[in-house]
């Protein structure tokens, strides 16, 4: 199992990823990403659920439309761990 983040490599990890925000009260990540369309959306989620899956490391999202919320945080650590930057910057990745 990874291990937790401590703060100071939580905060150099978050000022390295575009857009992505501490949550409130939880240790988490989150971003909000918004595409053209729901095809746009949802090819992307497909390309990360793989990923995800490959990796055994899942998101928490939704989607409306062509928005998709998503959050993550390592559920077994309690926590961020290294596993959360790293899909974390495939999404980003992916998105192009
Ligand atoms: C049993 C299985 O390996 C674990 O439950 C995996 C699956 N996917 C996971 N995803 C996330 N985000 N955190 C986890 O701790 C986690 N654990």
């Amino acid at each position: 199992m990874p291990k937790r983040l401590g703060p100071d490599a939580r905060n150099e990890a978050l000022t390295t990823l575009t857009g992505w925000k501490l949550v409130e009260g939880r240790e988490a990540i989150a971003k909000r990403f918004v595409f053209r369309d729901f095809s746009e959306a949802f090819g992307w989620m497909t390309r990360v659920a793989l990923l995800a899956e490959s990796m055994n490391h899942h998101p928490e999202w939704s989607n409306v439309y062509r928005t998709v919320e998503v959050t993550l945080s390592t559920h077994d650590a309690g926590g961020l761990t290294e596993l959360d930057v790293k899909l974390a910057r495939a999404m980003d990745a992916i998105v192009g």
